[in-house]
């Protein structure tokens, strides 16, 4: 059996970019790192399927496929085509469609589901089986040396059809490493396309995929594809911990939807990519179609978009508090990571509440036209203030009508004091 110091770590310097060289915190770690340079398995057709609420007709599938072709997914996974003879007839429908996405299709480590999936047309095939001892003993109940002999099987085959062929280990973070590394190092010398990662159940933290991406790197020369679950709420960070070590490849679904609480969004993960480079990602993606994606996912589904969603929640872009809304202003980046015009969304400055400021209502007052002085805006502002105690919902409207009476009892020559102050109070409270 080897042991762990069989596998040396070689660093990987393919990376070495301006930005790298540039940095004067880069350390050899950033060399390996792929934040500017990654591909995106989209498996909402296939983790998606296993989503609670997910049942997806053929029309379905391909809205589907087709709206995350358009968004500008590398890979499209579509589940195995021997989980039902319609999987199999969608799949090969899809293969049909001649989007620009390659197509892959997740199997189990059995040649009875190699031979099925060579047939349908696709591009690649994701083989998986579990390496944990929680799987070898409660799931398939096979051994190391059959699930290497089975994959060198799987993976030959697969190849001899001229198919890009990936090879992973299911619950990889509760699997031992030495077994973990043997069998990468196997099918990479046997010329697998990618070896996959995965974090099955949601266990993994960020330093840990660090570690074992980073050891892996130094160990297979193939590309290295990764998929995390959320039941932690890791996803996100794991998925960029992978790539900051080398990984090359993010599994991700639409609103994040698979087994239990599912894997690492979409949405999400273009959020993080974008705060690190936002012009690779802007490039690479078509960045405003991802609200459409997210709400036909939903509505198949039958789901809600969280208010908090990533870029495309209902607060996502909307700025409240006064010292907020006085910087956003003056220049958006103050609050800001994520440009809301990227993503085809707006900005929004919540004014009517009793956290707001004098500025943010002077913003107010300057596109309605009102010829107030800022100490004016002040006591204006104080008003508005008055009337949010006593009301927990105000509108533009309710702020527009504030500044009008104001404006009124300054031309009136009493400023601040109008009878219609008292009436706007009383009838909220
Ligand atoms: C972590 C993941 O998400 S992996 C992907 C999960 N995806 C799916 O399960 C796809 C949908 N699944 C299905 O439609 C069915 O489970 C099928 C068609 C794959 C198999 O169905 P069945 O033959 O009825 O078996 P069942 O689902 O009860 O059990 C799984 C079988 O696969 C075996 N198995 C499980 N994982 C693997 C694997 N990775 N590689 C090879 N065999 C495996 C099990 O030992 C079991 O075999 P058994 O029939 O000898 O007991
Ligand atoms: O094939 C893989 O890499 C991942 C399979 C899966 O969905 C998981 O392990 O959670
Ligand atoms: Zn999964």
């Amino acid at each position: 059996m080897p042991d762990k110091s069989e596998f040396q770590v070689v660093e990987n310097q393919s990376n070495l970019t301006n930005k790298n060289v540039n940095n004067p915190y880069a350390g050899v770690d950033s060399f390996l790192s792929n934040v500017s340079n990654f591909q995106i398995i989209e498996s909402t057709l296939r983790e998606g399927e296993q989503f609670a609420n997910a049942f997806f007709d053929t029309e379905t599938k391909i809205k589907i496929a087709k709206a995350l072709d358009a968004f500008g997914v590398d890979y499209i996974e579509l589940t195995s085509p021997t989980a039902s003879e319609q999987s199999r007839k969608d799949c090969e429908a899809i293969c049909k469609l001649g989007l620009k996405s390659k197509i892959l299709t997740h199997i189990r480590c059995h040649m009875d589901d190699a031979r099925v999936a060579v047939e349908t047309g696709v591009d690649g095939v994701d083989v998986v089986i579990g390496t944990s001892s929680f799987l070898r003993e409660f799931s398939h109940g096979k051994d190391m040396a059959y699930i290497t002999k089975s994959a060198i099987e799987v993976i030959e085959f697969v190849k001899s059809k001229g198919i890009e062929i990936r090879f992973s280990s299911e619950d990889s973070f509760r699997s031992d490493i030495v077994d973990l590394l043997s069998i990468y190092r196997t099918v990479d010398r046997i010329g697998v396309n990618r070896v996959g990662v995965a974090d099955t159940v949601g266990c993994a933290s960020p330093r840990q995929v660090y570690d074992l991406v980073r050891t892996l790197r130094g160990v297979v020369s193939c590309d290295i594809e990764t998929h995390f679950h959320n039941d932690t709420g890791c996803a996100i960070a794991n998925a960029y911990a992978a790539l900051e070590a080398g990984a090359t490849h993010i599994d991700t679904s639409v609103l994040g939807i698979g087994e239990r609480n599912g894997i690492t969004p979409l949405g999400g993960l273009m959020a993080r990519m974008y705060a690190s480079d936002p012009e690779y990602v802007k490039a690479k993606y078509n960045l405003p179609a991802l609200r459409e994606i997210e709400n036909l996912v939903a509505k198949e589904v039958e789901v809600n978009i969280p208010f908090n969603n990533y870029i495309t929640g209902f607060s996502a872009f909307t700025h409240k508090a006064g010292i907020h809304a006085k910087a956003i202003l003056n220049n958006p980046t103050t609050y800001e990571i994520l440009k809301p015009e990227d993503f085809g969304m707006t900005r929004y400055v919540s004014i009517g509440h009793r956290l707001t400021g004098w500025n943010a209502v002077k913003s107010r007052v300057d596109q309605l036209n009102l010829p107030l002085s800022d100490e004016q805006v002040k006591d204006a502002t104080q008003k508005i203030k008055q009337l949010a105690d006593v009301k927990s919902q105000m509108s533009m409207d309710d702020v527009d009508n504030i500044l009008r009476v104001y404006h009124a009892s300054i031309e009136a020559g009493e400023p601040g004091q109008s009878p219609e102050f008292n009436t706007l109070i009383e009838r909220a409270q």
